[in-house]
């Protein structure tokens, strides 16, 4: 199969490789702030969309080509493992996702089936296939973490506090512990299918697990993150990158896992995560909200931020979180141009 030469910034930034320039992409940047996207949506639903590879292909590729970003992430969602292992799940818009048959009990664990990616997502390698042969930038594979797919399993739903979750954790190591080893195993397998397709940079997104304190993380997910990684390290070449919400204060843990890039929400700055000695590719983390606010607000945010990244080799401009329904599509064509003309080296600032 042929692959597209491509625009490899990216990637040299998940090196910590010199780079002309600051990549940048967005979490999110398919979606319901797209006209062309709401436009589909109307006639598929989010599965149809993301399980017929010409359309996932279409709204992979839309961002690319329409926002000038240096990677495409693949669309699909983290739920989209769980449901050929028998988790029952629709996304609502402006919800996300709802599961009929959450779990309970031991026995709601063991009825978990093992993903056989060719037979159970034959649509998310079809479409990794297709868009390597077509894109200018590299491809992101992804998979949500264990714990934030196990509150999703758990809650039935999206949840404020996690109260149910973090209940069975507590209340049922043993169990917990039984769901981490089938997640983190359906999670292996599946990221190791999208790299065999051609994806070029895999994130892994654990957008929940700051519910956590560090000492519950340590306990309760660390274990199956650094089988995760591990497995990873030892058998792709790629990227891994690896995402949180509200995890400053995991910042120190997640440093000590082999991976390459971690994603930080605005919560934390940049300069203060080198301050706590973190060594590995940043990627953000400019606040999603701010994209509503004049230009020159956005303008001035985006420099301190890149005044930040550029300071040392091994670093990605994003949001701290994902795009939202109501941004703009120039904004984020403005801000794209904006990085890439402040950081081009020799570029008048
Ligand atoms: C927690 C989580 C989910 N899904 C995801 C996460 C982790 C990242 C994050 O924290 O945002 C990850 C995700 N979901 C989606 C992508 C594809 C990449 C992209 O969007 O550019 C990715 C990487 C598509 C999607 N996944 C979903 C949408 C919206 C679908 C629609 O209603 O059309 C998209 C584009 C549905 C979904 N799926 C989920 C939620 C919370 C929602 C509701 C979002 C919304 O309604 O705005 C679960």
């Amino acid at each position: 199969m042929t692959q597209q030469p491509i625009n490899d910034t990216f990637l040299k930034a998940c090196r910590q490789e010199p780079t002309d320039y600051i990549p940048v992409w967005y979490m999110r940047q398919a979606g319901r702030y797209q006209p062309e996207y709401r436009q589909i949506r109307k006639q598929y639903s989010f599965f149809e969309m993301s399980e017929t590879p010409e359309v996932c292909v279409e709204v992979t590729s839309l961002p690319v080509t329409q926002l000038g970003v240096d990677a495409a992430i693949l669309f699909a969602d983290i739920m989209t493992p769980l449901k050929p292992i028998g988790v029952d799940v629709e996304i609502r818009s402006g919800v996300g996702p709802v599961i009929s048959n959450p779990i309970r009990t031991k026995q709601d664990v063991k009825r978990l089936g093992e993903l056989d990616p060719e037979s159970g997502v034959p649509f998310i390698l079809k479409a990794i296939q297709m868009l390597t042969q077509r894109l200018s930038v590299p491809l992101i594979g992804f998979a949500g973490a264990p714990f934030t797919l196990a509150s999703y399993m758990i809650e039935g739903g999206p949840s404020k506090n996690y109260h149910k979750t973090k209940g069975l954790m507590y209340a049922d190591p043993t169990l917990w512990h039984a769901l981490m080893e089938k997640l983190g195993a359906m999670t292996i397998t599946y990221l190791q299918a999208q790299v065999r397709a051609g994806a070029h940079a895999l994130q892994v997104f654990d957008s929940w697990v700051g519910a956590l304190s560090a000492e519950d993380y340590q306990t309760y997910v660390a274990p199956i993150m650094q089988k995760i990684f591990n497995t990873l390290k030892q058998t792709t070449d790629v990227p891994l990158i690896y995402f949180g919400i509200g995890t400053g204060h995991l910042l120190t843990e997640w440093d000590k896992l082999p991976i390459d890039v971690i994603g930080l929400d605005w919560r934390t700055s940049i300069s203060s995560a080198r301050k706590l000695g973190i060594t590995k590719t940043l990627q953000g983390n400019l606040d999603p909200s701010l994209l509503l606010a004049p230009w020159e607000v956005i303008e001035k945010k985006a420099k301190e931020i890149l005044d930040q990244g550029i300071s040392q080799p091994g670093y990605i401009f994003n949001l701290g979180h994902g795009i939202f329904p109501d941004v703009q599509v120039e904004t984020l064509q403005r801000l794209t141009e904006f990085v890439h003309h402040y950081t081009k080296k020799g570029g008048n600032k």
